[in-house]
């Protein structure tokens, strides 16, 4: 037993040494004439030159190195693509090239390379969106949506307009549309399983961008161990949830995705493709990626909202006109232009919080620009680039949905609108979240008014801040 502990520590203690010299190595010669940045320092890289503002310090490289620079994280060297052109030339007329996605120590640990999002481009990959995708645009997402809109809604009630905490409800009501799509069941607000899994998740998202994915020494301290335990019990938590859905499998039937993917599984029992650990993988990639993107973007929409009252009027007024006589349905949208420009400037201003954008990966050695990439190198997409880009957006901090509506009244998006990607890894569930979040939206400002709380004035707008800060508001009922 000593014998054995001693073996490994002088295994480790090698292996450390190993990744040392490997990491100084790669420091003092770059592996490809790379696009240029800040050199850095040995082991670290450019990591403690990122400051607290991650795009502030971005942006500057971006106008020192030009629109492609790469800086090592770790001894790893990173590639940040800034601006809607350069963008749109790797993602869509070179997708082949640019469609991989990284391997990142964190995300590794939790989907195992299986999955959608993280898994590399190649057939594993298709067939997993491809038929994820066909079965979740099949399902009566309208219904399920509004249904889901009037339980938060009904919710919201409790509260008599005295000031609450949206966050909570927001996670749960994105949670619920994706898991009514995967196996049609919603559950309580206050249902434990289901806050348990969303809060596991933001916690574990908090951490998941830690150092550890860069510095390999970074994985032996706490937060790299408290990630792991984390990660376990996202796992054991989405088993306890999908389990009773998976038990009460019946051949004869398929009442959801959950027992389509079954049906295939048991087409082809011995296939890699299609298993039990992928649908896992497929199902938390769904829950995680559905609800907090979505639960993001409606905290921000709520505090826009409460804090730009005359839009929220403009909004309201809008739809007092169109909801006297028809009930609410994504089909109205072309009468309600205003209330869609709104939620389209909530997603503009707020894409490009998150520093680190789109994570993208190589796949293969790539000339691009002038540059030589090696193949499987991070690449990532720098989408504040776009959305702050004063030449594409005039005064782009400044909220106004004005801008997304033609002269006729009409919505108009340009090209370079792209918070959901570009290519063949854009958002899977782009038709699901503009749906319910004009939905949502929609249904909650028709009935209520939403404001800060006298005693608690809403968080200013303009902060740098990488997500939706903690807020109350308060929701005061249109009509008794
Ligand atoms: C406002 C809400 C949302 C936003 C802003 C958003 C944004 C994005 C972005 C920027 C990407 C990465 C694109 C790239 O790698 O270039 C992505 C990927 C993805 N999103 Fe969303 N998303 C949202 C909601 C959803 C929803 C509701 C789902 C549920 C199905 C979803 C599922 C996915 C999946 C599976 C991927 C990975 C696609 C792939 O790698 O092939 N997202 N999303």
């Amino acid at each position: 037993m000593y014998l054995t502990k001693q073996f490994r520590c002088v295994t480790v203690t090698r292996r450390n040494m190993l990744n040392f010299i490997w990491d100084t190595w790669r420091w003092m010669f770059p592996p490809s004439p790379l696009p240029p940045g800040p050199r850095g320092l040995p082991v670290v890289g450019a990591l403690p030159y990122l400051g607290s503002d991650v795009t502030g310090t971005l942006e500057t490289w971006a106008r020192e190195y030009g629109p492609v620079f790469s800086a090592n994280f770790g001894s790893r060297p990173v590639v940040f693509l800034n601006g809607f052109d350069v963008i749109k030339e790797a993602l869509v007329t070179r997708r082949s090239e640019f469609s991989g996605r990284p391997y990142l120590y964190s995300i590794h640990r939790v989907f195992k390379g299986k999955g959608i999002h993280s898994v590399d481009y190649g057939p594993c990959w298709r067939h997993q969106r491809q038929f994820t995708e066909k079965l979740m645009y099949e399902e009566n997402l309208e219904s399920i949506i509004q249904r889901e809109s009037r339980h938060l809604s009904d919710r919201i009630q409790t509260f008599g307009g005295r000031p609450f905490d949206p966050a909570k409800l927001m996670n749960v009501a994105a949670a619920n549309i994706m898991c009514s799509v995967l196996f049609g069941e919603r559950y309580d607000f206050d249902n434990e399983d289901i806050q348990r899994l969303l809060s596991l998740i933001s916690d574990a998202l908090k951490l998941a961008n830690g150092a550890f994915n860069f510095i390999w020494i970074a994985r032996f301290f706490p937060s790299a161990r408290r990630f792991d335990a984390l990660a376990d019990e996202i796992l054991k938590t989405v088993e306890k949830i999908v389990k009773p859905q998976l038990d009460s499998y019946d051949p004869t039937k398929t009442r959801h995705f959950l027992d389509a993917y079954m049906h295939k599984i048991h087409q082809s029992p011995h296939s890699d493709t299609f298993n039990t650990d992928q649908l896992m993988s497929v199902v938390l990639d769904v829950i995680l990626a559905g609800s907090q993107n979505a639960t993001t973007m409606m905290k921000w929409c709520l505090l826009y909202l409460a804090t730009h009252q005359d839009v929220q009027t403009t909004v309201y007024s809008e739809l007092q006109q169109v909801l006297e006589n028809n009930p609410l349905s994504y089909n109205l949208r072309p009468q309600l232009p205003y209330t869609e420009a709104t939620v389209l400037e909530v997603i503009r201003r707020n894409t490009g919080r998150f520093p680190l954008g789109a994570s993208h990966a190589t796949t293969c050695d790539v000339t691009f620009r002038g540059y030589v990439i090696p193949k499987s190198t991070y690449v990532s997409v720098n989408l504040n680039s776009v959305f702050m880009d004063e030449k594409l957006w005039p005064e782009p901090m400044k909220f106004r949905p004005q801008r997304f509506l033609a002269e006729s009244g009409e919505v108009k998006e340009p090209e370079y609108f792209m918070p959901f990607g570009l290519g063949d890894r854009s958002c899977m569930g782009e038709g699901i979240a503009r749906r319910e979040l004009f939905t949502f939206v929609a249904s909650l400002v028709n009935a209520f008014h939403w404001k800060f709380p006298e005693e608690k004035p809403g968080p200013n707008l303009q902060e740098k801040v990488y997500a939706p800060p903690q807020f109350e508001v308060c929701a005061v009922p249109r009509r008794q």
